[in-house]
């Protein structure tokens, strides 16, 4: 089948699910009337979209951790602790590395040994190996509405697994879930077995089940501009609603600055909506995610509480409909249940202090909003001509051609000629653009804000200035200074 943006056929999608669901023997339990039926039994207050929707139209953020473990019976108690112990609002279910590159064997070796050792020897919750079943024990184990987080290429038989699991939300894109991720996975096949995801919450939204969607924002988590993330986030919203998704939650990682983070998800939010109603899918829902700083932790347990207060203020202060929450033992690894459930109260005591408060309309914030939706539409309307006029063969023709350019990604399919740095508050700018088809007043706009900081640090604008930024995180800054 070529690549295109248009909804698949009912004949070509239920051919490859004859072949998706044969990919590993847990695929022969879904059948999707009776995943319907269940889907529908599961009560109002476990719907995913439908908690989002309530807490943005309040103006409210809810907490959202990371979390898997391998063993079905210890996930259910970790979950359980998270929302009875941390009051998480909405619960993940975080899938091992594995089963994220389809490599069920191992993942099935993993569940043997945790059994045997009495310790998770994988570092997420292996979903396909368990199947539906044990799927629907743990969902039903849990007051609140279950997500799942993984960053998987191909997660066909993923998705058809935890939905029929009762998972009411599922994370991920062919754009997010590869480029950052994966090195040699051709960006067209991502996008069509996205398309597949996509495609099959549509067939369940069409039966009256709503899956809410949220493509990853943070991308690689390393001095992403704005206008990247965004560009990206639209996209896949975009070819999610042509394959019938309903319910999309658009995310974006926190970069330091204040002001620029509250503007990213300002205009994150307006962007998402205005190319929605621009190409004629007026039913989509939105909202939006703030990712909890992504780059690297202090060891220093209290410093970590620090960069994780300092994420939930940002996050409030956005008005950001969900935040995810990191832990204090983010520079250790798969954290303690305790250490989650730490983060998370943490978190929601920033909230909650700050939840009468908002930057999203100051005028600083107004101003770097609008330059960065100025910015993402030279390049999303780019990727439209490039692809006359389909959004699916745009995007993997800008990305051939560095219009669309993901800084720090691993994947060969990325132009990678795109350097970020920091300007002299902090915020992400942009000394090469590479091939991004920005206008000269924008190109100009980043170079004054960098030039400003080498007045300041009386050194040039160069390569150095992102390198030192890379590594100031690990010495508790911001800006790398000389
Ligand atoms: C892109 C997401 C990266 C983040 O995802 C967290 N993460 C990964 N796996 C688990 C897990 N099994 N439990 C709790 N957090 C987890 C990492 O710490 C990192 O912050």
């Amino acid at each position: 089948m070529e690549l295109r943006n248009k909804r698949i056929d009912n004949d070509t999608f239920y051919k490859e699910r004859k072949e998706v669901l044969a990919s590993w023997p847990t695929g022969k339990d879904v059948n999707f009337e009776e995943a319907v039926e269940f889907q529908k039994s599961i009560p109002e207050e476990k719907i995913f979209g439908r908690k989002l929707a309530q807490a943005d139209a309040e103006g409210r953020t809810l907490i959202q951790p990371r979390a898997g473990v391998a063993l079905y019976t210890e996930h259910i108690k970790l979950l359980q602790f998270l929302e009875e112990e941390g009051g998480a609002d909405l619960l993940p279910s975080t899938v091992d590395s594995y089963t994220r590159l389809n490599r069920y064997h191992e993942a099935e070796n993993g569940i043997i040994k945790s059994k045997e050792s009495g310790r998770s020897m994988l570092n997420g919750f292996p979903i396909v190996n368990y199947g539906t079943k044990i799927c629907r024990t743990v969902t039903s184990a849990l007051k609140n509405p279950v997500q799942v987080r993984h960053g998987t290429p191909d997660a066909r038989l993923l998705t058809e697994i935890s939905i029929a699991g009762g998972f009411t939300s599922y994370e991920g894109g062919g754009i997010s879930y590869n480029i950052p991720y994966s090195k040699n996975f051709s960006l067209e096949k991502t996008i069509m077995y996205w398309q597949y995801t996509d495609r099959l919450v549509g067939m369940y939204e069409e039966a009256g089940v709503s899956i809410n969607r949220e493509p990853f924002g943070p991308l690689t988590g390393t001095l992403i501009p704005p206008c990247i993330s965004n560009a990206v986030a639209v996209i896949e919203t975009l070819l999610a609603a042509e394959q019938g998704v309903k319910d999309i939650t658009v995310g974006y990682g926190q970069c330091g600055n204040i002001i620029q983070d509250v503007a990213a998800i300002r205009s994150l939010r307006e962007l998402t909506n205005s190319y929605l109603k621009q190409y004629g899918y007026d039913d989509v829902r939105i909202t939006t995610v703030f990712h909890q700083w992504m780059g690297g932790f202090p060891q220093d347990e209290a410093k970590a509480f620090g960069v994780i207060s300092w994420g939930s203020a940002t996050a409030a202060l956005a008005k950001a409909t969900k935040v995810i929450v990191k832990t204090p033992h983010e520079a250790m690894g798969v954290p303690t249940k305790e250490a989650n459930a730490a983060g998370l109260r943490a978190t929601k005591q920033v909230i909650s202090m700050l939840r009468d408060q908002s930057l999203i309309d100051i005028p600083v914030v107004e101003q770097e909003s609008d330059v960065i939706v100025r910015e993402t539409k030279c390049i999303l309307d780019k990727v439209f001509e490039l692809g006359k006029g389909d959004l699916a063969l745009g995007t993997v023709a800008a990305f051939e051609a560095g219009v669309l350019d993901i800084p720090f990604a691993p994947s060969r399919y990325n132009a990678g000629k795109v350097l970020p740095a920091r300007d002299d508050n902090g915020a992400v700018r942009i000394l090469d653009t590479g091939n991004l088809p920005f206008t000269e007043d924008l190109k100009a706009f980043h170079r004054e804000r960098l030039e400003e900081r080498s007045r300041f640090e009386n050194r040039p604008v160069s390569f150095q200035m992102v390198i030192d930024d890379v590594y100031a995180i690990g010495k508790g800054f911001l800006v790398g200074r000389p």
